[in-house]
């Protein structure tokens, strides 16, 4: 049989050439104008405002604060973060429309809204899964946690970071609470200024996260989770170069360099964790396994269900179980050092809280290891850790999309709107948290989270919901574990070179860096 090309004759293929392109053309021009006009049509007849659908536009936000400071102190972040926003609810109200790219976000700065939304009663908002950064490290292999398969993972991933199996872990961070102390106080032994030492704490929390969560997800395969988290964060470089094509349906597919280096990256991510995976199994079986990391609760949880033949079942999937380990490694490395490094900043700039803390701990723990069960007891700094997570929360905003007509606080909204609840400005609004919404009053938690404000589910570092942060328990854990040890063992201030620049990248996190004098305790 002929090769069919030479059955077309050239007229032939230029007209399927232009048909083609004409096809394109088309489904372009639907995608970038008449469907984000029908729908801004939609949501402005309802009474909502906000910025004009302009195709091609850039996301503007964050770039009005590059150059500038805030004043030392002072936490009253909204304007400065997100001034766009800011901008946008003093002039159009609570409820204003925004763009990423051709699809219409509606910012709602309502908590009871956010609750209704972050917990899905309706079951009409579902989690982004194109178009956003995060989304495309979904597509390039982390899972999506969508639908029934996320339900089945959720109630595994639950029981594995149940808080009294983390406790489990706690020899693994206070190791790496250990060394960083360590480390820090031979820097001051070492340092040419005399009883003090300047340091950056941004790098130092990142490095002391990463090695968290590989001696505690993988144990003994330490070495490997270093080298999974060194392609992870390539990847996310990658991404970040790549990001202005992000929106285009099927990038990840297309076979361009960068999308073949992360093909590669994630094949020898892959690889590195079937390795770890297949020989924690053979331990767990010769009951070998000291059941002290992450993983090892995981497959746990799962025992007698994983699925080797990688058929759907009850249980994970080798597939599944590497999946959450990539997500697991991702979602934590970057949050709990921010968290630590915000708690660093704001006890250096109230010095009666950092003494205050001090105080608990050495009266809890003296200069010994902190131990889990004195955790409970640890009120202030507990405190302490839920007003830095309610002035500087890591993730300031969550998304959902609705993927068929719903309604929300009376507006009906297409399919296809991004809702987006901006936790940061709900965490600073004075209405819910009183006129002294921008101090930093740790005390406010005396009574715990739901006696804080007027409020009793205003405050949402971690999401809330179905959906809610899996790590919390997790990251709280660690964060106690180290603020206790930096405590028991130093006093710190603001360096003079520490400018105050809260900036969002992603995450929220100092512009300048976070530089902060040490001084050992005597
Ligand atoms: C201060 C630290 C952290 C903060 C502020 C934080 C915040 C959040 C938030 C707000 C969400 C929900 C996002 C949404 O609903 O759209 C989330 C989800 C998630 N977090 Fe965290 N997180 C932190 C640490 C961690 C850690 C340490 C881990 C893992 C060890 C982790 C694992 C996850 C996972 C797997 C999800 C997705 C849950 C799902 O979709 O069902 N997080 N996190």
């Amino acid at each position: 049989m002929p090769p069919t090309t030479a059955l077309m004759s050239p007229a032939t293929l230029s007209w399927c050439f232009m048909i083609c392109t004409l096809s394109g053309s088309l489904l372009l021009w639907h995608r970038l104008w008449l469907r984000p006009r029908r729908l801004e049509r939609a949501l402005c007849a309802q009474g909502l405002r906000g910025r004009p659908y302009r195709p091609f536009s850039s996301n503007e936000a964050g770039k009005k604060n590059q150059k500038s400071s805030m004043p030392l102190g002072c936490h009253d972040i909204v304007p400065f973060v997100v001034p766009l926003l800011h901008d946008a609810v003093q002039e159009h109200g609570r409820t204003s429309i925004s763009w990423i790219g051709p699809m219409p976000t509606v910012t709602i700065v309502d908590a009871r809204l956010t609750r209704e939304v972050m917990f899905g009663k309706s079951g009409h908002f579902e989690k982004l899964r194109k178009n956003r950064v995060l989304s495309t490290l979904l597509t390039a292999g982390l899972p999506t946690h969508e639908g029934e398969k996320w339900a089945k993972h959720r109630k595994i991933l639950d029981r594995a970071f149940h808080l009294q199996k983390l406790k489990l872990m706690l020899p693994a961070f206070s190791s790496c609470c250990q060394e960083l102390v360590t480390r820090w106080t031979e820097s001051l032994c070492n340092s040419s200024s005399k009883g003090f030492w300047e340091v950056d704490v941004c790098p130092e929390f990142l490095s002391l996260a990463a090695d968290a969560i590989s001696r505690t997800a993988f144990g003994s395969s330490y070495l490997q989770g270093r080298r999974i988290l060194e392609l992870q964060s390539e990847q996310v470089q990658r991404i970040k170069a790549s990001v202005k094509m992000i929106s285009i349906p099927g990038y990840t597919s297309l076979p361009t360099k960068n999308n073949k280096r992360m093909r590669n990256i994630n094949n020898e991510i892959e690889s590195i964790l079937q390795g770890i995976i297949a020989k924690k199994l053979q331990a767990m079986q010769e009951e070998e396994s000291t059941k002290q990391d992450l993983l090892s609760l995981m497959l746990e949880s799962n025992m007698g269900k994983i699925d080797c033949n990688r058929r759907s079942g009850v249980g994970l999937t080798i597939e599944d179980v590497m999946e959450e380990c990539k997500m697991c490694y991702f979602a934590s490395t970057e949050t709990p050092p921010t968290l630590l490094t915000w708690t660093m900043v704001l006890l250096s700039m109230h010095p009666e809280w950092q003494d205050r803390a001090r105080e608990e701990v050495l009266g809890l723990f003296g200069k010994n290891q902190p131990e889990y069960d004195g955790f409970r007891r640890l009120t202030t700094v507990t405190m302490i850790l839920y007003e830095v997570l309610r002035l500087y929360p890591p993730a300031i905003a969550f998304h959902r999309k609705t993927y068929k007509e719903t309604e929300l606080g009376g507006i009906t909204y297409p399919a296809g709107v991004i809702i987006e609840m901006p936790v940061l400005l709900i965490h600073h609004d004075p209405d819910i948290w009183g006129v002294d919404v921008h101090e930093f009053r740790p005390d406010r938690f005396a009574e715990g989270i739901s006696k804080a404000s007027n409020d009793p589910s205003a405050f949402l570092p971690f999401g809330w919901g179905p959906r809610i942060c899996i790590g919390q328990n997790f990251v709280l854990f660690e964060a106690k574990m180290a603020v206790c040890m930096i405590l028991q063992h130093f006093e710190f201030e603001l360096a003079p070179t520490y400018t105050h620049a809260p900036q969002n990248r992603k995450i929220l996190r100092p512009m300048h860096g976070a530089q902060i004098k040490l001084k050992a305790l005597v």
